[in-house]
């Protein structure tokens, strides 16, 4: 198990965002997390990376709670943990280069050529052409903005990665090229994968489990055929409704492909 969250309460002032949530994440799986408007995706991301002291509860993150841990050793934990934030992905004022390099010579206290070399590495990795590395992120499109992002997220060579809606924003073509990576990327570096998204598309082609947020706690979390089923207002409306109906159907003939 990489993650276990058990009996979490999160609560801002008397607004309830979860009670007695409870949440499994296997080894080497990609888990989408999903659910309406405020349901606490993110505060839930937030609880599991130790960005947030939940109200009750435990959060276990490879078999230790890292909110309970020393410093030391709570960074050592860290490293194994690779985020990708929706927003403020890559300092602007650094080029892509330089935002992986700091990464590596921050955290992992490399030496910049060392830092330069692996930073190249892994923009090889995430499908970054050379070129792209010289360039400040305003001067990157969204597509590629994201995979830098990745790319620094992969820095530390993480065991595991979060992703706050990584393909919110971009075109179709531009997220069924990061879906695609992403399995790539999980199979080739063994990486377990927590995704937080609205991009159906996303579920159908790369996660293994899909768990949905609702009445402040985990409602299913389980294969997608099994969410798609569960007797829920919103699991039905989101999954049945046109965008659901068309995410599997494009999936159904992805694989007959
Ligand atoms: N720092 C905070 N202070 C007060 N309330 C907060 C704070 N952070 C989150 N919340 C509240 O917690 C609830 C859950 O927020 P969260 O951002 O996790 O939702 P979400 O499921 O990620 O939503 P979305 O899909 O819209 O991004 C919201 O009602 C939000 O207003």
């Amino acid at each position: 198990m990489v993650i276990q969250v058990r009996a979490l309460d999160n609560r801002f002032g008397t607004h309830v965002v979860h009670e007695d949530l409870d949440l499994d994440v296997y080894r080497g799986e990609i888990l989408g997390v999903v659910g309406g408007s405020g349901t606490g995706k993110s505060v839930l991301l937030r609880s599991i990376v130790g960005l947030r002291r939940p109200s009750s509860g435990e959060v276990r993150l490879l078999g230790q709670n890292l909110l309970a841990l020393p410093e030391k050793e709570r960074v050592l934990l860290e490293r194994r943990m690779g985020v990708l934030f929706q927003k403020g992905a890559l300092f602007s004022s650094l080029t892509v280069t330089e935002n992986i390099e700091l990464a590596l010579i921050e955290q992992a206290g490399l030496s910049r050529t060392d830092a330069s070399y692996l930073a190249s590495v892994k923009l090889a990795l995430v499908g970054l052409p050379a070129k792209a590395a010289a360039l400040y992120p305003s001067e990157l499109s969204g597509g590629m903005i994201k995979r830098a992002a990745l790319a620094r997220a992969l820095a530390l060579d993480p065991d595991v990665l979060f992703l706050d809606e990584p393909t919110a924003g971009l075109d179709p073509i531009a997220a069924a090229a990061f879906d695609r990576l992403l399995l790539t990327l999980r199979d080739a570096l063994n990486l377990t994968v927590f995704l937080v998204t609205h991009d159906l598309d996303t579920l159908y082609s790369s996660c293994d489990r899909v768990a949905v947020l609702a009445h402040k706690k985990v409602l299913v979390a389980d294969r997608l055929a099994v969410v798609a089923a569960t007797d829920d207002a919103w699991v039905q409306d989101y999954f049945h409704g046109p965008r659901g109906r068309a995410a599997s159907q494009a999936a159904e003939l992805a694989r007959k492909e």
